[in-house]
């Protein structure tokens, strides 16, 4: 596994040796292999891989949906893989979870829904229930919907009632399967955002399971590259999203950008100069430092391929560009002195992962 820089954050969550197999018709299925990982307590934690990977079951373990078939699982510093009765119901009031088709109750109305966790706590009383869901609608921006039922909702309007009602019981932890899968993208945005402002304003961890990079390059501080039920990558999100190691993680990153694809191109052509990749990420992102140095080393470029945008709120531009002229090698080293990551370009994508890094 690629192991990346770990924050040194007291764990909210901490899977050891995770194990989980499944029997089947055909036999069992290792769903996951050897999981370890260590979630900090108030960070947005994102889960990616493709489909079968072990996402759900990665989730569901971490509320005891389901139980592993071996190794340790650790909330808030307790031990809680074999957790029942009493200390179990404790275990899933601490942790919410909201789900791709929402699973509300279609019979009770918008306020009834999440109302409903607090009704079965039984320690509450009416006006104190009317008074929680009142402030849980507002936060969620429904609250004059209270009245309304599911089938009157849109999806984003449902997905917020199933965050509400996973608040209610103020948990340390929100769970997200593949929470915004059935939205569009416009809605998709507008639930991340007010997952991200809960996180901010309630310091809840967040952990969040998706197959789509955009999902978790604009939400997650971290991420975790499930493949075949093994964690095969794991850090910070603007590392692994701009300098993806493994196939799996390049596969994920290329369906996000339609260009992508065109580094494989540019990988296997001859363009007569150096081919580098360049990232600017931060200030650096916004500084005409290419022009600059091409001026300074008496080089010229020419843009190849190139994705700019945000990772959250940081702006970044990668380019793969080749550059001829008088001094390359001054040019390189003039960009990397401006603070720019450069990579030599060119390589197969499928051996990026061998490739020593900031190659010059
Ligand atoms: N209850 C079950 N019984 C048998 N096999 C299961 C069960 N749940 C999951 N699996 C198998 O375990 C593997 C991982 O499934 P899981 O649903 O965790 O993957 P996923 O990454 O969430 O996929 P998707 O994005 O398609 O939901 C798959 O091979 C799946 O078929």
């Amino acid at each position: 596994m690629a192991h990346r820089r770990q924050r040194g954050l007291t764990a909210m969550i901490r899977l050891e040796r995770i194990t989980k197999s499944f029997t089947g018709r055909q036999g069992a299925v290792a769903a996951l292999d050897g999981v370890d990982l260590s979630i900090a307590k108030g960070e947005i934690f994102g889960v990616i891989g493709s489909s079968g990977a072990g996402k759900s079951t990665l989730v569901r373990l971490i509320n005891l949906l389901e139980r592993p078939s071996g190794g340790e699982i650790f909330v808030a510093g307790e031990r809680v893989t074999d957790a029942r009765g009493e200390r179990l119901r404790a275990l899933r009031r601490s942790i919410g979870m909201i789900f791709q088709h929402f699973n509300l109750l279609s019979a009770r109305t918008v306020a009834g829904n999440v109302a409903y966790p607090l009704e079965l706590t039984g320690q509450y009383g009416k006006v104190e229930i009317a008074e929680r869901v009142a402030a849980l609608l507002a936060r969620v921006g429904l609250t004059e919907h209270a009245q309304k039922y599911p089938r009157q909702l849109s999806g984003g309007q449902k997905q917020r009632v199933g965050i509400a009602r996973a608040l209610a019981c103020e948990p340390s932890v929100l769970l997200c399967d593949e929470a915004t899968s059935a939205l569009d993208p416009q809605t998709t945005g507008a639930v991340l955002d007010l997952l991200r402002q809960i996180n901010r304003d309630l310091g809840v961890t967040i952990v969040l399971i998706t197959h789509e990079m955009d999902v978790i390059r604009r939400t997650c501080d971290r991420v975790a590259v499930l493949d075949r039920g093994r964690v095969v990558e794991e850090g910070p999100v603007t590392d692994v999203f701009l300098h993806p190691r493994h196939p799996a993680t390049l596969r994920l990153v290329r369906e996000a950008e339609p260009d992508g694809g065109s580094l494989d191109a540019v990988a296997g052509a001859d363009l007569g100069g150096r081919t580098v990749r360049l990232t600017f990420t931060g200030p650096a992102a916004h500084k005409p430092i290419l022009g600059r140095i091409a001026r300074e080393n008496l080089v010229d470029y020419a843009i190849l391929a190139g994705r700019i945008g945000h990772i959250r709120e940081t702006p970044y531009a990668q380019f793969i560009v080749s550059l001829s002229g008088r001094d390359v090698a001054g040019a390189i080293a003039g960009l990397e002195a401006s603070g720019v990551d450069v990579e030599l370009g060119g390589a197969p994508l499928a051996a990026i992962e061998e490739r020593p890094r900031h190659v010059v």
